[in-house]
């Protein structure tokens, strides 16, 4: 067994001595003096004896100089797109630690990060793709200043070295969704691993290679100033859509380019219309593709490497309407525990060429002992593809015939196998539930149950529903069979069960292929109600249904009914995120902030780490303004100070469950993870949480209803709803849109708390009002003498008068909200802030005429469905039965309730679907 400090000895000293002459050179001579001068120095080196001389295209031409010195890069000696070989050599001179080991494949070591920093990643938020971003705890927005301080501190590392190595490739096998992709580093081992993982350059694609599409800096060797606005420690992996860069700073774990490219296409394929998918994919003989959904470690890469079948890829791919296509030219297997037996295909990949990340190897005869996780678990082997023998190349392949989701379940609940109806897919697809295994992310050390969405969450950019509406469209257009595989644990959970063995999900995975698992006699798993079929071929049947696997029948139900649970939360949690709503509504000015109306219901939060105006679309205020503007100014700042001080739980159970959560629940709640979202009418504002579950409670149970209890609509347009006088939702048409304002009143009435105070005669007319208000087309608006104040049914309706003067030019009147049932709860705040009838034009609502509607649609869909499943579910339920929803895109109403139509939306079927507690 190697010891560590030896293998982290340097194998080779000195011999760069006749390398260096060559810095003095300058870039303006000629390429064939240029070669000759390295000739001479290698001759000259004393490990010069058979050197390779660099091919031609190893050194940048002048114009690609250029290209770089035009960047900030001045050194002078860069390998451009250079050979294995010699980027083998460069290792083993430069790079402590480098080894060829005995299968020929290089080891190389990635110091104290081995796994990816997912904290430590951040996004640049600027206006030309702010509102596609989903902003949260996975694209932490990062201001251009600050991207440029790292970009800068990168490219200054970058100019002290002496050797720099450029690779030049491509991300995505179809030339239609192809982008070119740069990168600049200053290890050599970086840029075989990226000579791997990237698609290959021909001689021809390098030489016509040009302006790249998207750039890497790595200086991971050299830490990011934590002192930097927005840095929070050494590691920094930043990502800038409109400069089309990205740096890292401070890891030299090479997966961060790999998913930094993938985060990439992430943002750009579905741009394009196109489902990135965080995925494996192999094709059978017949040219049947399967698609292997899973996070990191639950098996995409060991599933797909499959004798019987061609891989196309192990990891990133995207849905086109041609088929699928790989994103990657390589494979980044792991390497703990492997053997030939287990995974021959991987296995014999491991050759030169290959780089053997963090492995423990003996020095004296480059053995590697793939059991040693002492560097880390998290040991990789990246390869190219073609190191599969059979593998296909172009790699692409049709419209799956199979989707198979894989949850590697730490509890040890889920079964081996499942058959998933089209909406349970979408279920899961959205929950994206499995274990983090140990490693990968920095500071993982076990299995760790994480909800994931879309299975692969770290490496999303736009919100989970974007991907999930992708899916789903393709799926129903393609007949897509879908399966959720547990790689997980069985007989007990982790810690007492067993991982599930590599063969039984072979077997199983077979048997999808085969076809004698969908022919197979299915029975039910309750509390998640999976189809789980009865026997499988080659597979002990007793494997099949997880509780007989269990030696303690309650130890299984406890678990089972803990992993519905956390379901339950999950999945209300996704359904209810407000997408970009609360990115359009920043556009908000302070102005308008500062409205009267406005004011008088904000609250101070802090999200972010930063002072926000709670119900105001988070916009962020300085504390001179929050103090100036804001009665509740002293709250907020003693959330932020008591959070810097680490009592967030605290002080957010004390502060808002009592005093502030009924102030808030004026303008409605709704959570995603550990983060409390103030909704309709003014969507985006947040409340830091440290218990999602406990938030949850609070919004599920006493909240949710209420929620949607408050919508009021006003049709404006023929196929046009304005919500509670500021969101606008668009239906396909006036049926559509009446029908949706003909709803609210079952969501009324559907309330768990206590009756609302409006009269139900008072609200049958409001529902008249808003069912007989004509759509008041735009050119009836401007015909409206400037000055007239429009017809205001809403305050006709109310016993006291609308408060705001008339504006100038009012064009829509807001129909109020029903006023806050005064329960116990609100009654604990005495302050509780009125609220106003406004005109629309008093407070221009910042959606209006932006792109959102289509955006605005889904979340209401998504908002309204909760209501009407809740009690939909409740009453069937009350009947002995379960709830009944369709599937595709329409809500089917319990009888005697009005047919719906929804705008398209994924939720109305994850919420169909949830697991019974
Ligand atoms: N039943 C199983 N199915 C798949 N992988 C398993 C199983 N049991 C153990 N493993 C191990 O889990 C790891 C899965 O890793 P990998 O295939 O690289 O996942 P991914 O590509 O999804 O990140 C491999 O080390 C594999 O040997
Ligand atoms: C490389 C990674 O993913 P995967 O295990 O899916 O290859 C990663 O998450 O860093």
């Amino acid at each position: 067994m190697a010891s560590r400090t030896s293998l982290l000895r340097p194998l080779l000293r000195g011999s760069h001595v006749g390398l260096r002459c060559l810095h003095g050179s300058r870039r303006s001579l000629d390429q064939a003096k240029v070669r000759q001068r390295i000739a001479d120095a290698l001759k000259a080196s004393p490990a010069g004896a058979g050197h390779q001389l660099p091919h031609d295209h190893h050194i940048f031409e002048d114009a690609d100089m250029k290209m770089l010195h035009d960047l900030g890069i001045h050194t002078e000696w860069v390998q451009h797109n250079a050979s294995p070989g010699t980027l083998y050599d460069e290792a083993l001179r430069y790079e402590k630690g480098s080894a060829i080991l005995s299968t020929g494949a290089l080891a190389a070591f990635s110091g104290a990060k081995t796994g990816r920093s997912p904290m430590d990643k951040r996004v640049v938020e600027e206006p030309s793709t702010s509102e596609d971003i989903w902003w949260g705890s996975v694209n932490v927005p990062l201001t251009d200043k600050t991207f440029k301080i790292n970009r800068e501190r990168a490219i200054d590392y970058l100019n002290t070295r002496e050797r720099l190595y450029v690779f030049d490739g491509f991300a995505g096998w179809d030339p239609e969704y192809r982008y070119k992709v740069r990168v600049i580093t200053s290890r050599a081992y970086h840029a075989l691993f990226m000579h791997n993982m990237l698609i290959r350059p021909t001689e021809e694609e390098l030489a016509n290679f040009g302006e790249p599409d998207y750039t890497i800096y790595n200086a991971g060797a050299f830490p990011c100033n934590r002192a930097t606005p927005g840095m929070t420690s050494g590691t920094s992996v930043s990502l800038n859509f409109a400069s089309r860069e990205v740096v890292i700073l401070g890891t030299q774990y090479a997966g961060e380019m790999k998913k930094g490219v993938f985060t990439i296409m992430n943002y750009l394929l579905p741009k394009r219309g196109i489902l990135s998918m965080h995925a494996s994919a192999n094709e059978g003989r017949d040219g049947d593709v399967t698609v292997f959904f899973g996070l990191s470690g639950t098996g995409k890469t060991t599933l797909s490497a499959d004798e019987n079948r061609l891989l196309i890829g192990d990891d990133e791919h995207a849905w086109t309407n041609k088929g699928i296509f790989n994103i990657e030219g390589g494979c980044y297997a792991k390497a703990i525990g492997l053997t030939r037996e287990k995974e021959p295909e991987i296995w014999d990949a491991i050759r030169f060429g290959a780089l053997l990340e963090n492995v423990v190897f003996d020095p004296r005869t480059g053995e590697v002992d793939y059991e040693d996780g002492s560097i880390t678990e998290n040991t990789r082997v990246p390869y190219p593809l073609e190191y599969i023998p059979n593998v296909k190349i172009p790699a692409v392949g049709g419209h799956p015939k199979n989707i198979i989701m894989l949850t590697c379940d730490a509890f040890g609940v889920l079964p081996p196998v499942s058959k998933l109806t089209p909406a349970q897919a979408m279920y899961h697809f959205i929950s994206g539930y499995t274990a983090k295994v140990a490693g990968t992310e920095m500071g993982v050390t076990e299995p760790t149950a994480t909800f994931s969405a879309c299975f692969g969450a770290p490496f999303m950019v736009w919100h989970p529903a974007k991907y999930a509406e992708l899916l789903a469209d393709n799926m129903s257009k393609h007949n897509v069979n879908a399966w959720l595989i547990n790689t997980g644990w069985t007989g007990g959970g982790f810690g007492k069960g067993h991982r599930m063995s590599l063969k039984d999900t072979r077997a199983i995975i077979d048997a999808i292929h085969t076809g004698d698992l969908a022919k197979a006699e299915y029975e039910n798993f309750p509390r998640f109600n999976l189809q789980v079929p009865k026997s499988c071929p080659n597979v002990d049947a007793k494997m099949l249904m997880p509780s007989k696997t269990w030696s303690n029948q309650d130890e299984f139900n406890n678990a089972s009914q803990r992993l519905a649970q956390l379901f339950k939360e999950t999945i209300m949690l996704t359904t209810t995120i407000s997408r970009s709503l609360n990115r359009a509504a920043q556009r908000t000015s302070l102005q308008q902030l500062r409205s009267k109306a406005w004011c008088e219901r904000a609250t101070l939060v802090v999200a972010r780490g930063h002072l926000q105006a709670g119900t105001f679309c988070g916009i962020e205020l300085t504390k001179a303004e929050a103090t100036e503007h804001f009665e509740d100014v002293d709250i907020g700042i003693r959330i932020e100070r008591e959070q810097r001080e680490r009592q967030w739980q605290k002080t957010a159970t004390s502060a808002f469950a009592c005093r502030r959560l009924s102030h808030i629940s004026m303008v409605r709640l709704f959570s995603t993870e550990k983060v409390v979202y103030g909704a309709a009418p003014f969507p985006g504002g947040k409340l830091a949480w440290n218990h999602h579950a406990q938030a949850l409670n609070l919004i599920h149970e006493r909240r949710c209803l209420q929620l949607v209890k408050n919508l009021t609509a006003v049709v404006l347009e023929k196929d046009e709803v304005l919500l509670n006088g500021l969101v606008r939702a668009k239906f396909q048409d006036e049926a559509e849109a009446k029908a949706f304002a003909t709803i609210l009143p079952f969501f009324e009435e559907a309330g768990e708390g206590p009756a609302p105070s409006t009269p139900p005669r008072k609200r049958d007319r409001a529902v008249e009002l808003l069912m007989a208000t004509p759509a008041k087309t735009k050119r009836e608006e401007d015909d409206a003498a400037p000055g007239t104040p429009p017809r205001c049914e809403a305050s006709k309706m109310r016993d006291e008068p609308a408060t705001p003067p008339a504006p100038k030019r009012a064009r829509q009147t807001r129909l109020m909200d029903e006023e806050e049932p005064v329960s116990e709860k609100t009654k604990l705040v005495p302050d509780a802030p009125e609220q106003h009838s406004v005109l629309m034009d008093e407070v221009p609502s910042p959606l209006e005429g932006n792109r959102e509607l289509e955006k605005t649609e889904s979340f209401l869909s998504g908002l309204l469905n909760v209501g009407l499943l809740l009690r939909a579910n409740r009453e069937q339920e009350a009947r002995g039965g379960s709830a009944r929803v369709a599937h595709g895109s329409r809500f089917s109403a319990p009888p005697g309730y009005p047919q719906v139509l929804m705008p398209s939306s994924v939720f109305s079927l994850t919420q169909a679907v949830s697991p019974k507690l």
